[in-house]
């Protein structure tokens, strides 16, 4: 037989594959980010540097595909639903081997069957019959001709049908395909030079002397300052790296995160008091500090809001550990900001807002089959409200900029527009950012993650 899957030919799976199926049990239990686990429990793990990048490239992989995975084994099993969780978590490493992965389907099967025989012993033989029929069915994939038919588009590229559907709507085919292709891809690693307690002159001769060059970031005409593409990512583990990251000098921070901390200070006047809104662990706080140093020669009188207290307690840290000042660290609803500032208004107030993230599915492939439409009108409508609510609290002449990391236009475009149109709206006209109207980056190979931005100004 082709693929017997027997003890004799297969001893055991693999160490990578083993890693890889106990991330993708983790991920789905506790709806984690599979590169937060991959941290813990790949990085920092015994596996030979070979096996952390396989066994990483799979975790990630199955994050990315498992809808489609689920379905292509719901096809070739008599009843889907009998299939216990932790089966499935093993038989997706394989699926996704066969299907997406140019590797021999025989190893795919051998490893599949052995990954969940050290699960569910009893359930080797049907993972032997399940996995040799998705070899076979892998001859139909996508089921369809994605030029015509849309969820077969989707399967190719491992989305959900109505994600793809909706990017069609949103960017167009050619520019959807070009998105979701690049949401496969592995992500670049962007640094941050951190301003407040380092130079650009310093960080690059660090990274010169473990051979890890990097490069400066440029958005068309737009310098970044401070920013750099890491073009040798395992550099991040050299001691004079590490050392720089302990002391604060660097972080990691997506290039398009970089362009928006710089992008929303206006030039020329220094806010005279700054809210961030959304302000989570505190990366746009210690980037938006650290940008304002180098604009203005010194820090903003900034505040902060998060309505979840553990994010604040940990930008209060982690702003100290990088020298950022927060005048102060609020916890509280910003579709409620007249309960949280009542009578206050401010020079800037910033919206990081809560979005879907999809602009950065290269760092959090699941975020893609956690999502739905119902949360998108959700994430779109607090948006709005918090535009609404800062709209009261933003000075006359100063300024209200709104960012998310995703490419969908009604959290973007659509939630501006409807906030413009709108009563508090009226006060407000959009404004320069980095050069233009709207800061919006698309994905592409070695790109930025996908960010959406404006800036707009009270004038009454
Ligand atoms: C895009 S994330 C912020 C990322 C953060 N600025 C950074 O640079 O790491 C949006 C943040 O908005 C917060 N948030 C969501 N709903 C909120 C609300 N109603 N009021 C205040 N903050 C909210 C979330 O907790 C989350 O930290």
């Amino acid at each position: 037989m082709a693929y017997k899957g027997s003890r004799d030919r297969a001893a055991k799976a693999s160490p990578a594959r083993r890693a890889a199926l106990e991330v993708g049990a983790i991920v789905r239990t506790r709806s984690a980010y599979a590169q937060d686990v991959i941290a813990k429990h790949v990085d920092g793990s015994s596996l030979s540097p070979e096996d952390r990048a396989f066994s990483t490239k799979l975790a990630l992989g199955v994050a990315s595909s498992s809808g489609t995975l689920d379905e292509v084994i719901d096809r070739c099993l008599k009843s889907p639903s009998d299939i216990k969780s932790d089966v499935r978590d093993a038989l997706r490493i394989s699926a996704y081997e066969i299907m997406f992965l140019d590797k021999s389907p025989h190893a795919a099967v051998d490893q599949g069957v052995e990954l969940v025989r050290s699960v569910a012993p009893k359930a080797a033989g049907l993972a032997n019959a399940v996995l040799r029929k998705i070899v076979a069915a892998k001859q139909d994939f996508p089921f369809g001709d994605p030029a015509t038919d849309v969820a077969a588009l989707a399967r190719s590229y491992a989305f959900p049908e109505w994600l793809a559907r909706r990017l069609v709507a949103d960017l167009g085919l050619e520019s959807a395909v070009a998105f979701m292709e690049a949401s496969n891809e592995p992500a670049p690693v962007f640094i941050a030079v951190n301003g407040l307690k380092s130079s650009d002159e310093e960080v690059l001769a660090a990274f010169e002397s473990a051979s890890a060059p990097l490069r400066a970031v440029t958005f068309g005409a737009y310098a970044v300052a401070g920013c750099y593409r890491l073009e040798v990512p395992r550099a991040l583990q050299g001691e004079a790296v590490k050392r720089l990251f302990g002391e604060g000098k660097i972080l990691v921070s997506d290039a398009a995160s970089q362009m928006v901390a710089a992008g929303v200070l206006p030039k020329g006047r220094k806010p005279s008091t700054f809210l961030e809104v959304g302000a989570g662990r505190a990366t746009k706080t210690i980037l938006l500090q650290s940008n304002a140093k180098r604009l203005y020669g010194s820090q903003l009188d900034l505040y902060t809001l998060d309505n979840h207290e553990f994010k604040t307690n940990l930008l209060v840290e982690r702003a100290q550990r990088y020298g950022a000042a927060v005048a102060r660290a609020c916890t509280g609803d910003a579709t409620d900001l007249d309960a949280v500032f009542p009578d206050r208004s401010f020079d800037e107030v910033f919206i990081d807002a809560p979005c879907s993230g999809l602009g950065t599915l290269r760092r959090h492939p699941e975020i893609r089959w956690r999502i739905t439409e119902k949360d998108i009108d959700a994430l779109a409508e607090t948006g709005f409200a918090m535009l609404v609510s800062a709209a009261g609290h933003v000075a006359q002449g100063g300024s209200l900029a709104y960012a998310t990391c995703t490419v969908l236009r009604q959290e973007n475009a659509e939630t501006v527009k409807r906030f413009l149109e709108s009563e508090a709206g009226a006060a407000f006209e959009l404004d320069e950012i980095c050069g233009n109207r709207v800061f919006s980056t698309r994905l592409g190979s070695r790109s930025s993650d996908a960010h959406f931005a404006v800036r707009m100004v009270r004038t009454r």
